[in-house]
């Protein structure tokens, strides 16, 4: 950070970032002609929205190219945005049903409306999507709709959604087509009885059982949204543990929290068939290993094995891109393909399946293409689950710190002992710092709490800034809140907390 500081005021261009050495860009130059753009961008989710409007306001002629027929791709449609408002509307619910009467607040019923709930998370949805089209004009980004095809690195072909085509041109090409739903042998996803996410954040009834396959991301939040409804929830996993990369500690106690929600966890089992003939659902089950099969009944099963790299009919063979074996995109330290002029950022390259991820990559890949500094650190890229508590971690897991073979120090602070989660009778979770031994660098912040997603940023800037733990716990934190939290874990990590 320190270097690129430096740098840009020398005004060099200059990339600094964990993927690669301190280099100089290389630069095309701006566009002149009036049909050809300085940046196409294709596809308009996080990536490639953020992409576009950075470029613009950086004085490059831009063009976003979106099949969908409205912008912000996954994350607006059909994942982060949806997903939280009905977290949030199922949240209020099951707080009106087993919690207010605790804070001396009672109703004589409180009832589930569906259409009201998918409502309010449709109109969130639609607000949001028009507000990219106006930041675009704003900005002066020219907005194509249409599915885009390369037929040269310079070029491409887009079928518009009115029916015509169109040839767009462009110096540098940027490909953010995002990722699409995993499939899994022996499971054909129908949007019905077998949905995948999309599906599941669009049920018109709220199912009496449903079965998850994958314990990840999107089966913990969808699992809690319908678990809170009232259905009754199995999640089936391969893996011996809820969410594999989450730190050890905090995800046994994150897993009791889901059971006692009532949530059941089938782990180190695999779904080997699923049967929809009948009324409901029959699953085959497997253990991960091998061995005697099982059945499983349910009304809705929900596919959630992970997502996989978007990149169909691009025509990507034509121009010559290279991907990996899993079909990502391949790029250097600039989002630079193989393929001169062609870039490729977000869910469609290597890295964290993340939205914020994703913007980051489009910010710093056309602050690349125009000379300038960009910076991504995807060790430094904070991670949430947003159930309730949320999780939330930035940096290594004690796992992963014993695995570097460095010497560390732990320092945790529960909730139970913080006066703000006391108060408020929410006082489930903890925070957990690690620091290397020696210098007192903080390596990782793993935060459960229930706005674990929002704490988890004081951690994130004190890893980017390389801080201590001591330098935490020296900040005057308010009080009183659940911040404080953070501080005393930060007090316990090179010393001791006062709070327990
Ligand atoms: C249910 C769910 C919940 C999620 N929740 C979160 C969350 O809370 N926080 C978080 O950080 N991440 C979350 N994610 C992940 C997040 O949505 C993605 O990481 C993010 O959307 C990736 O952004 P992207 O721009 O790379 O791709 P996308 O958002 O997938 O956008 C790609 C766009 O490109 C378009 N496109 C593809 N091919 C073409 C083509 N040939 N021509 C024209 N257009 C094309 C697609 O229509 C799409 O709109 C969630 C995902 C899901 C499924
Ligand atoms: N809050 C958020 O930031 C958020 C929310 C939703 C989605 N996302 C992103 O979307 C992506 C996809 O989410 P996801 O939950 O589908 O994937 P994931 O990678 O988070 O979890 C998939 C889970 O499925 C398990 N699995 C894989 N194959 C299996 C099989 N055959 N049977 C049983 N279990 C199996 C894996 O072990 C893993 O635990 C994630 O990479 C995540 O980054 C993020």
């Amino acid at each position: 950070m320190a270097m690129a500081s430096l740098a840009r005021r020398k005004g060099y261009a200059v990339v600094l970032s964990s993927r690669s050495s301190f280099c100089l860009t290389s630069w095309r130059g701006f566009a002149s002609g009036s049909d050809e753009n300085d940046v196409v961008v294709i596809g308009g989710g996080p990536g490639g929205y953020v992409a576009a409007i950075k470029a613009a306001q950086l004085g490059l002629k831009t063009t976003c190219i979106e099949k969908r027929g409205t912008l912000g791709g996954t994350c607006l449609n059909v994942g982060c945005i949806p997903s939280k408002a009905l977290l949030h509307s199922s949240h209020m619910y099951h707080e009106a049903k087993h919690a207010f009467a605790n804070h001396g607040v009672k109703f004589s019923s409180v009832e589930v409306d569906l259409p009201a709930m998918m409502a309010q998370k449709d109109k969130a949805v639609s607000n949001l999507t028009k507000g990219i089209e106006g930041l675009f004009k704003k900005n002066k980004v020219n907005y194509v709709k249409g599915y885009g095809k390369f037929v040269s690195p310079s070029e491409v072909s887009v079928d518009t959604t009115e029916g015509g085509n169109t040839v767009v041109k462009g110096k540098h090409i940027i490909i953010a087509t995002g990722s699409d739903v995993k499939s899994l042998p022996g499971v054909t996803i129908d949007e019905k009885k077998v949905v995948s996410s999309t599906g599941a954040l669009a049920l018109t009834e709220i199912p009496k059982r449903l079965v998850v396959i994958g314990a990840g991301y999107i089966g913990l939040e969808m699992g809690s949204v319908w678990g809170r409804l009232g259905t009754e929830i199995t999640v089936v996993e391969f893996a011996s543990e809820i969410v594999p990369t989450m730190d050890a500690e905090v995800r046994k106690q994150f897993q009791r929290s889901l059971e006692k929600q009532g949530l059941k966890f089938k782990l180190k089992t695999k779904v080997v068939g699923v049967d929809t003939s009948g009324d409901g659902v029959k699953l085959t089950l497997e253990p991960a290993a091998g061995g005697d099969q099982t059945t499983l009944e349910a009304d809705v099963v929900l596919v959630s094995a992970g997502r996989t790299p978007f990149t169909a009919g691009l025509g990507l063979d034509k121009i010559g891109v290279e991907t990996d074996k899993i079909g990502r995109i391949l790029v250097n330290e600039r989002f630079a393909t193989n393929v001169s002029g062609v870039y490729a950022i977000g869910d469609v390259i290597p890295g964290p399946m993340l939205a914020h991820k994703a913007e980051e990559d489009g910010v710093a890949c056309v602050e690349y293409i125009a000379g300038k500094v960009g910076h991504v650190d995807y060790d430094k890229v904070p991670g949430v689950v947003y159930t309730m508590p949320e999780v939330a971690s930035v940096g290594k897991t004690e796992e992963q710190v014993k695995e570097l073979g460095v010497e560390y120090r732990v320092g945790k602070f529960p909730f139970m002992a913080n006066s703000r989660a006391k108060a408020i009778d929410n006082a489930e979770g903890l925070v957990k710092i690690l620091a290397e031994k020696e210098t007192d660098k903080i390596l990782g912040v793993h935060i459960m709490a229930p706005n674990a997603g929002e704490l988890i940023h004081e951690a994130a800037i004190a890893l980017q800034y390389d801080a201590s733990s001591e330098d935490i716990a020296r900040v005057c934190h308010a009080h009183p809140t659940m911040s404080e939290a953070v501080k005393e874990a930060a007090m316990a990590t090179y010393d001791k907390p006062i709070h327990i």
